[in-house]
């Protein structure tokens, strides 16, 4: 992949432990490795090119170490990210309380980055539904007002993943689709007034 243009900085973030490896090993790799938990150091990077449509995009997904001990480091990762994944495990109240924290702080830092909110390991709701901890409404709700898309995701059995990642790299290319029909065409803006305009780069 080495030397490959990269069309979406996507990075992952969240606690420790919530996922996120799991996540991308799932997606690029289509498997779920068990063994015992090895937790990422600093960050790891890979590439995958996938379609839209008739369109190619390649997403560089950077996979952020959850320890607090590297949050500095993840803040080096997020810079220019046109989205973030932001994990959280639907077993544990607290790495939502984590996610609500890089959230604000795209939000303050990042306006260019879009944001996804994935509840992980949605597998072991479906073993026993009393291990949930984060209420998928009050998630909706909170997703609504930040303008975020959620996703509830298992990277054991696959459900929702490969569903998260395509909507990243649709979602970029609708925008790329906007930023080139107004720099080249000379569009007004005003026009997203106009709802067949609006409908045509927002799925
Ligand atoms: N049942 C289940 N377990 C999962 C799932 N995803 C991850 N796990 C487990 O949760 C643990 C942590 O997964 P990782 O993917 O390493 O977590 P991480 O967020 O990358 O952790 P850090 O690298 O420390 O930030 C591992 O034991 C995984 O096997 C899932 O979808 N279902």
């Amino acid at each position: 992949m080495s030397g490959q243009r990269v069309d979406v900085k996507v990075v992952m973030l969240g606690k420790e432990y919530v996922g996120k490896t799991s996540l991308v090993e799932r997606y690029v790799h289509d498997r779920f490795l068990v063994g015992p938990y090895q937790n990422t150091i600093g960050a790891a990077f890979v590439a995958k090119v996938m379609s839209v449509g008739d369109r190619t995009v390649t997403l560089g997904i950077w996979d952020t170490a959850g320890s607090e001990r590297y949050e500095a480091m993840s803040r080096i990762y997020y810079r220019g990210a046109k989205a973030a994944i932001v994990c959280y495990d639907l077993t544990d109240s607290s790495s939502f309380e984590r996610a609500k924290f890089w959230v604000k702080e795209l939000r303050n830092l990042e306006e260019g980055c879009k944001i996804y909110l994935c509840g992980t390991k949605s597998d072991l709701l479906e073993e026993d539904r009393r291990r949930r901890r984060v209420d998928f409404h009050d998630v909706q709700d909170y997703a609504d007002n930040i303008k975020a898309q959620l996703f509830e995701t298992s990277s054991k059995t696959g459900q929702s993943v490969d569903e998260l990642f395509q909507k990243v790299a649709e979602d970029y290319i609708s925008v790329a689709t906007f930023q080139v029909m107004t720099e080249d065409k000379g569009v007004d803006l005003g026009q997203k007034a106009n709802p067949y305009f609006y409908s045509c780069c927002h799925h």
